[in-house]
């Protein structure tokens, strides 16, 4: 565990913030995990919970490790508060500039002045989000790759003014959580990853929307021809559709042209409330996967 950091804050506690947290515990980092309500911090804690019994039945995590990973993670109501102790913040609430910017200037009143502000925003340029923050400085991007629990990679972007001395603390907090990590030198709407994803994604859903294959034909393809673990509609559904509409809809205001712009049935299943395998259906009826969410 890195010297300096003991105490991580992780504001959100829904599919990003519940895994973010678990990987910190699991990296020996005592976490405390906010978000607006005692409902959803409980889902989130369920969701953990889950995740841990998972990782110790198929053997890649012992009881003992899960117990403690599990010992160490407290959640609360109160930000302010919980702010206050934190040697290290990752935000992960819903995408949303209005509400990060709204966070990140709580944050910049509450923490220590030496506190790095992360942010595992998908596509928001960092230094947007940092800009009512005092010493915006210290803001840098987290984007780690979901499910948390599982996937190793992290991509970590500068923001226009994010210092070494916030990169270097970032690197450290990761390495102890054994995550392996890219840097995105550029503050760019979409960083590396998003900006692959979606082009990609959105071509798989404008195929469905055509009518040209079904959501299993389309993800075979990915699967067998390019050998992807999961195919790009599968991925969707993983990610959360309303997390995928406002990600697509966002880089496509940004960048123009179509190559992100969401198909209009990635809006109609959010309107019927098929968010994915958060909600038990989205392109797929019964979730699309094993996976937990
Ligand atoms: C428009 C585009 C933008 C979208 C929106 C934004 C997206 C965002 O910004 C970026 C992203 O993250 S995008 C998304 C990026 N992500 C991707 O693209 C993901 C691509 N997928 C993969 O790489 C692989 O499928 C995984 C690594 C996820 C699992 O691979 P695997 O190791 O071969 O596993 P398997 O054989 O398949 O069976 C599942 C096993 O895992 C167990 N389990 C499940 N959930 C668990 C949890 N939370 N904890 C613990 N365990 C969990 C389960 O119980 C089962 O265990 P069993 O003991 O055998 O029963
Ligand atoms: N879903 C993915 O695959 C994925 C992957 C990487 C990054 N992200 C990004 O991570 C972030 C969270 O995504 P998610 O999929 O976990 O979303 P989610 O909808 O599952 O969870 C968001 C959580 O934030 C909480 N929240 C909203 N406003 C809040 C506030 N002001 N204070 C505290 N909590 C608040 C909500 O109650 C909810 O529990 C987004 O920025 C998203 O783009 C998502």
């Amino acid at each position: 565990m890195s010297a300096e950091i003991r105490e991580v804050l992780v504001v959100g506690a829904g599919l990003m913030g519940s895994g973010i947290a678990q990987v910190a515990a699991q990296g020996g980092f005592q976490v405390t995990l906010v978000d607006t309500g005692e409902e959803v911090l409980a889902r989130g804690l369920a969701r953990i919970e889950d995740s841990l019994t998972r990782l110790v039945r198929s053997g890649r995590l012992g009881e003992v490790a899960a117990a403690d990973a599990r010992a160490r993670i407290g959640t609360t109501t109160d930000l302010v508060e919980a702010a206050r102790g934190a040697d290290l913040v990752i935000e992960a609430i819903v995408e949303d500039l209005d509400a990060k910017q709204a966070l990140f200037a709580k944050l910049g009143d509450s923490c220590r002045p030496d506190v790095v502000l992360a942010t595992n925003t998908s596509q928001f340029q960092i230094s947007r989000i940092a800009e009512p923050c005092e010493r915006p400085e210290r803001v840098i991007g987290v984007h780690f790759s979901n499910p948390p629990p599982l996937m190793t990679l992290v991509e970590v972007i500068l923001g226009d003014h994010t210092s070494e001395a916030a990169l270097e603390v970032t690197r450290e907090f990761l390495a102890a959580c054994d995550r392996e990590i890219v840097l995105c030198r550029k503050d760019v709407p979409g960083f590396i990853s998003n900006r692959l994803s979606t082009a990609l994604c959105m071509e798989a859903a404008r195929l469905v929307d055509e009518g040209i294959a079904t959501p299993e034909d389309v993800d075979k393809v990915a699967r067998l021809m390019y050998g992807h673990k999961m195919g790009p509609i599968a991925t969707l559904d993983l990610a959360g559709l309303d997390t995928a509409l406002r990600v697509s809809t966002a880089l496509s205001e940004h960048y123009g042209g179509d190559r992100f712009t969401p198909p209009p049935i990635l809006a109609q299943l959010v309107e019927q409330s098929r968010y994915g395998n958060k909600s038990g259906a989205g392109f797929y009826e019964n979730g699309s996967s094993q996976l937990a969410v």
